[in-house]
């Protein structure tokens, strides 16, 4: 985090002749008290300079200073204030919460659904709550997605979550952790270059366990089985990554799928809550470039469509072998960029590896 030169922004206003929504935009920026960005976000307000009204100072902080200020920043403890760090990993976006002095979450999933909200609260694809270690383990992770529902793991969550824990243990250089999940144990390592790659454990594929009501297969799996959505026969592949996920090479006896001419929002909630997905579900859709490159766009069970999915991509390169399509090692593109996964051989585990930044700090009242 304390790498890069940031900016803080201060805003004040000269006149009382604002706009009744400037006063509140101004009211709600003064409200939320401090905020800490990255330097490309300054020319997010760079419009707000053309008001003689208003007077933004950008202050360059070098990298001690903003540590500081973060960590000034994440020790507040007012009451009745929530504060958050807002991180991505991909675009696949959430808010990180302090948790560690208890096991109940201090955001409730009627509370994550507002916060979440993109116009009328801090915008996310979900809440993270970093807790006590259980079993052993260094941290607890939890997570509501958007809709208030509790999933079991998430990929880009558990990046984001290591670099969160690196910053509230004032951690540098390469760190891994044990954490707790709804999946069973994780294993991330931050590495040198600041991406963090994960152990996310054994996929699971047995149809009962993902949960899928679709007969398996293939031993116990489902593999390259029918499912009619909609009317139309699509050819998906079931697996589990600690959360359920359905995935698709396209239409039964068609070539391979262009995902970009998929409506995501007229499809994915189809199968999210198709009748074989008794947990429902998330989605995959899947072009193949080669053995060792794919492109998956993703419709996520309590989220809708989001820019990443890393237990979504781990479960794809899983189906991509089972179905003879690709190798054990790919890079999966997604809408927010490239993640590596490895299906080892050796251990049955799924490695991931990808990016996680904080977008910014903020507090709001609870
Ligand atoms: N985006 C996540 C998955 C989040 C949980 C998912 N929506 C579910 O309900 O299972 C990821 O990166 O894995």
């Amino acid at each position: 985090m304390a790498t890069t030169t940031t900016s803080s922004i201060s805003v004040s206003s000269s006149s009382s002749s604002l706009s009744s929504n400037s006063q509140r935009y101004l009211s709600n920026l003064v409200q939320s008290q401090h905020c800490f960005f990255p330097r490309k976000n300054v020319a997010l307000n760079k419009s707000l300079r053309r008001s003689p009204n208003f007077r933004i100072k950008a202050v360059s902080l070098t990298s001690e200073t903003l540590e500081t200020a973060s960590h000034t920043f994440l020790d507040r403890k007012e009451s009745g204030f929530l504060h958050f760090v807002k991180y991505h990993g991909l675009g696949n976006d959430f808010i990180l919460v302090d948790n560690r002095d208890s096991m109940e979450p201090k955001v409730t999933p009627e509370q994550a659904v507002k916060l979440c909200d993109r116009n009328f609260g801090i915008g996310g694809d979900g809440v993270i709550f970093a807790m006590p270690g259980t079993n052993g383990t260094d941290y607890t992770m939890r997570i509501f997605n958007s809709d208030g529902s509790e999933p079991e793991m998430c990929g880009n969550g558990v990046r984001c979550f290591a670099r969160f824990i690196a910053e509230l243990e004032n951690l540098h250089g390469k760190h891994s952790f044990t954490i707790h999940t709804g999946a069973g144990l994780i294993v991330p390592e931050i590495q040198d270059d600041g991406k963090v790659k994960v152990d996310m454990g054994e996929p699971i594929l047995s149809a009962v366990d993902v949960p899928t009501k679709l007969p398996a297969n293939k031993d116990s799996a489902v593999v390259k089985s029918d499912l009619v959505v909609d009317g139309e026969t699509w050819s998906v592949t079931c697996v589990s990554m600690g959360n359920p996920h359905c995935i698709t090479f396209g239409r039964k006896g068609d070539q391979n799928l262009v995902v970009d001419q998929l409506n995501l929002a007229d499809i994915g909630p189809k199968f999210e809550h198709h009748d074989v997905f008794p947990a429902r579900t998330n989605t995959e859709f899947i072009q193949v470039f080669s053995r060792s490159h794919l492109k998956m766009r993703v419709w996520e069970r309590g989220a809708g469509a989001t820019l990443a999915c890393g237990t979504g991509a781990c479960a794809v390169v899983v189906a991509a072998v089972l179905e003879g399509r690709a190798e054990r090692n790919c890079t999966v593109d997604l809408p927010g960029g490239p993640l590596e996964i490895e299906w080892r051989e050796e251990d049955n585990h799924v490695y991931m590896t990808g990016p996680a930044e904080v977008v910014f700090y903020g507090s709001v009242p609870l």
